[in-house]
């Protein structure tokens, strides 16, 4: 069915609003004011409380619409459906003003909290047009044993030479490898990794592996981040969690230390908690740059992750000042932590989008920890974190956000939490 509307307002998941005959629509590909003609989605059940659609011609434009820079990306009518890049038809700016939007309603509809936050954009993104900026890239093999993506709404895979959110290095590294020209087993799943380029730098320092399996390079990549002046080291499984944008690493743990430090002024010796905690991202420069005697806690679910964090701080020389727990952040919590850790001076988080949920938030608050930062990759789940943190008698002091996610509508904040 194509109905013609007047889109009203952003909405979650890279969706506007709009209504039909008194019913809600959930528009793809849309912005706000824009009269466009929609392609009504088939009802995956008969009773529905919304529909949802995809905008397949603008009819009264925004001011804030580009021609996608990546048409595969772009509307299913005009070609694409492909490749998560679902804000591919807005302007770098009008992206942010997206992303603002949409944080500051979460907070204030599930967060109860009237905030306003700027996202800022990362070095570099706006001269390379809001492209190239992954580290890693998942590619599935098509029948013909192709690198592919999905179409959306469909079983069709498409087959791609390029990956133009994929740093140039990496498309380049693919194209050397082979990759665009396919040979692999109908649906492999293929994942690239490289790290951004860095002076002194391994050899070898990529990763193509092939359905778990090492096809070229080396499974363990070795990452460096710059943090108020100092470079840390980090090895990294390229089939495990590191940050993706080339600069979110550097920019969320700058972020992650100065909030801990600002807060933290006076405390001789701190013990820090690093939940969620990954290879060590934040751990590193926390136990290096906050107080020559912090001790941090890290508490991670991936056991690979986890051996690696520790051996990222051996390396570092911070080992002894760091125990890196491998487990389940709520039941670890629950069975409490040994001596001095028990008690934190602040606690870092930075969980899945499912966020922490209540029964983390109330643990982290009988904790008594003055101090809580919270890095978040969903702020619906940032929002409803916040209402439970707020009703354990915090309140949030600031809160910033960074476009690490350019052409989608994904979006990270570090909120700061006292008490
Ligand atoms: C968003 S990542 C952050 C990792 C790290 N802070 C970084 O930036 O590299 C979230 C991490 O939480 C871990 N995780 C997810 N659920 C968990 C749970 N219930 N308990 C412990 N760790 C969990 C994942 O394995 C992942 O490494």
């Amino acid at each position: 069915m194509q109905v013609t509307l007047r889109v009203e307002r952003y909405a979650d998941q890279g969706r506007c609003v709009g209504h039909i005959d008194g019913q809600v629509i959930f528009v793809r590909f849309a912005l706000p004011g824009e009269l466009v003609e929609v392609s009504v989605d088939l009802p995956v059940r008969a009773k529905r409380r919304f529909l949802t659609g995809e905008v397949t011609k603008v009819i009264e434009p925004s001011p804030d619409r580009v021609e996608p820079a990546w048409p595969l990306a772009g509307p299913l009518a005009w070609g694409g459906g492909v490749g998560g890049a679902d804000l591919v038809h807005v302007s770098l700016a009008g992206q942010l003003a997206w992303k603002q939007a949409v944080v500051q309603e979460q907070m204030h509809r599930l967060g109860h909290v009237d905030t306003s936050v700027k996202v800022l954009r990362a070095p570099g993104d706006e001269e390379r047009g809001g492209l190239y900026w992954r580290t890693r890239i998942d590619l599935i093999a098509d029948e013909q044993g192709r690198p592919s993506m999905r179409r959306r709404e469909s079983h069709e895979r498409v087959a791609i030479d390029q990956m133009p959110l994929a740093t140039r290095e990496l498309n380049d590294f693919a194209s050397r490898l082979g990759v665009w020209s396919g040979g692999f087993e109908p649906n492999s799943p293929i994942r690239l990794a490289l790290p951004d380029q860095q002076e002194g730098g391994v050899e070898d320092n990529f990763a193509c592996i092939v359905s778990s399996k090492v096809k070229a390079g080396q499974r363990k990549v070795h990452e460096q981040v710059d943090v108020e002046g100092q470079t840390f080291r980090y090895e990294v499984d390229a089939t495990g969690f590191w940050q993706i944008h080339r600069q979110a690493p550097h920019l969320l743990a700058t972020a992650v230390v100065r909030a801990v430090k600002a807060n933290i002024k006076a405390v001789q010796a701190p013990v820090i908690w690093d939940l969620y905690s990954g290879s060590g991202l934040f751990t590193l420069p926390l136990a290096t740059l906050i107080a020559p005697d912090a001790q941090l806690a890290s508490i991670e679910g991936s056991r690979i992750a986890v051996a690696q964090a520790h051996y990222n701080t051996q390396v570092a020389a911070v080992g002894k000042r760091v125990m890196a727990l491998a487990g389940d952040v709520a039941r670890t919590l629950e069975r409490g932590l040994p001596g001095k850790l028990a008690k934190p001076d602040a606690v870092v988080l930075d969980p899945p989008r499912s966020g922490a949920q209540a029964a983390v938030c109330q643990q982290i608050a009988r904790s008594g920890a003055p101090v809580v930062v919270y890095v978040a990759c969903d702020p619906t789940s940032l929002a409803r974190d916040t209402a439970t943190l707020v009703g354990q008698g915090y309140h949030l002091s600031s809160i910033e956000a960074f476009d690490i996610y350019p052409m989608t509508h994904h979006v990270e904040t570090v909120g700061v939490f006292t008490k």
